[in-house]
């Protein structure tokens, strides 16, 4: 299987910290891969070095065959690497639709002179992607709360409706930073089965962070684990639930 994302020796330092070193880490096309690690190990300073938030001290960043170091959050975002934040960032004043519109606004086929003059293909737009957006809505279990502001939403449903954006920008890889937090377990079981069937519905690879085990162990293939910056893990979850790095480097965290 085609890799459409692989790093070389991929690290940062913040003055004399290691934030991540020498990570090799490789995702196929398909691959629901998970990244986990003790607080403070490095996971988030990964998704911000893969989306341009961060510029790597050490090392490459290879995407669909290319190297991505260097450019802008923005041009990341549109060769289709998506992000979801572990502190939710919604329009809270805006409904739960605009919220998905603003997203999809990054990707529509029209150019400026359309949207000032509202010619037929605008409208056409319009009516595309708001059409789309209810889809992903729906698909999202909030078709319902659509005209709702997204801050009056609970949170397991802000969390949902983070992901309905990131969807929206069609990504080829996404990436989402602890998307059951602060979810109930019933809600965390219901998050595990849609993002497994998000992977197949929109042919999307998935890098994960997530804190709760059961999800991270139920649902991905692979695993890689963060410890100080370094990565000490990477298998099955058979693999890391058994390797004795790994339960050092949590039982040492006091988990
Ligand atoms: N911009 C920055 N400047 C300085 N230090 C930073 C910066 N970003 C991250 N760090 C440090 O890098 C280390 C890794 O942080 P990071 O947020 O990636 O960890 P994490 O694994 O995502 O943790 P958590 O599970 O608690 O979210 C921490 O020691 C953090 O303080």
């Amino acid at each position: 299987m085609a890799a459409i994302l692989q790093t070389h020796s991929l690290g940062i330092s913040f003055g004399g910290l290691k934030a991540v070193q020498d990570l090799n880490l490789t995702l196929n096309e398909g691959d629901l891969v998970g990244l986990i690690g003790p607080n403070g190990a490095g996971k988030t300073t990964v998704f911000n070095l893969l989306t341009g938030i961060y510029l790597p001290t050490t090392g490459d960043i290879i995407f669909k065959g290319e190297s991505i170091v260097g450019l802008k959050p923005y041009q990341i975002a549109a060769k289709g690497i998506t992000r979801t934040f572990q502190n939710i960032r919604l329009f809270g004043e805006l409904s739960v639709l605009e919220n998905v519109l603003i997203a999809r606004h990054l990707h529509v086929p029209y150019n400026m002179i359309h949207a000032i003059f509202r010619l037929g293909k605008f409208y056409q737009g319009e009516k595309e992607m708001r059409d789309e957006a209810y889809e992903l809505l729906k698909i999202m279990n909030l078709a319902h709360k659509a005209e709702e502001k997204a801050k009056n939403l609970p949170y397991g449903e802000q969390r949902r409706l983070e992901i309905a954006r990131a969807l929206a920008t069609h990504p080829s890889l996404l990436l989402l930073d602890e998307p059951a937090a602060g979810m109930n377990p019933r809600e965390t079981t219901e998050l595990m089965e849609l993002i497994g069937f998000i992977r197949s519905k929109f042919n999307v690879t998935i890098l994960l962070i997530e804190h709760d085990m059961h999800l991270v162990m139920n649902i991905c293939e692979q695993i890689y684990v963060l410890d100080y910056g370094a990565n000490i893990a990477h298998g099955t979850p058979e693999e890391i639930k058994n390797n004795p790095r790994v339960i050092e480097a949590y039982l040492g965290e006091g988990a």
